[in-house]
């Protein structure tokens, strides 16, 4: 199975200091949406694990959540895209749950629905606490440079085997590119044993 996890705010949409609130403060970013598509085409499950303290904190409630997440699916729905679920912690750092990333409960809540170890599986955030969580989850992490990425870059302490990319178009096309060399390798090397 080709799997994808992706954070939300700062990745999928722009995100704000003061939260992503509403359904009309979610804005995608460009090329986010065609991104998601491009994977959707080639065969990735893409799954959002996304902090949304702002529920524990009161600045909003499930159903204006889930209206966010409807106008997301729709937006990328319209861009020939799925996403196939949508984990989110709603607690505050004080809730000292287990899904709130850095920790990796929603990882783990992603490995048991989709019964998939999630080894190598390429998890893309714009905050260290995305990194630390794919990497104790055993993913591999990415950095977006969009949203908090660039001061996540400059503050550094970043997780090993983490890679970075300006934003989720160019992780896109680093992954849909490699598989194209996988199987041109492949190809040439079928051709030169047959
Ligand atoms: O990037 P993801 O995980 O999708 O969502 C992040 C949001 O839940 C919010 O997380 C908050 O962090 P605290 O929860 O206050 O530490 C702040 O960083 C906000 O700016 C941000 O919008
Ligand atoms: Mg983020
Ligand atoms: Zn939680």
């Amino acid at each position: 199975m080709k799997l994808i996890i992706l954070d939300r705010d700062g990745v999928i949409n722009e995100d704000s200091d003061s939260f992503i609130k509403t359904p009309d403060e979610w804005i995608a970013l460009p090329g986010s949406l065609e991104a998601i598509a491009r994977l959707t085409k080639a065969g990735y499950k893409v799954v959002v694990a996304t902090n949304q303290s702002g529920l524990g904190r009161g600045y909003f409630d499930i159903m204006t959540l889930n209206a966010i997440h409807q106008k997301m699916q729709a937006a990328v729905k319209a861009a020939g895209g799925m996403i196939e679920a949508i984990f989110f912690c709603p607690h505050t750092a004080s809730d000292n749950c287990d899904c709130r990333k850095p920790r990796q409960g929603m990882f783990s809540s992603i490995s048991e629905r989709y019964e998939t170890k999630l080894d190598e599986v390429p998890s893309v955030g714009d905050s260290l606490r995305d990194l630390q969580a794919a990497f104790l989850a055993g993913c591999t992490p990415i950095l977006v440079l969009s949203g908090k990425g660039k001061q996540t870059l400059e503050n550094g302490g970043l997780p090993p085997k983490t890679v970075i990319f300006d934003n989720l178009a160019a992780v896109a096309d680093h992954l849909l590119t490699r598989e194209v060399k996988t199987v041109e390798a492949r190809d040439k090397t079928s051709q030169e044993t047959s």
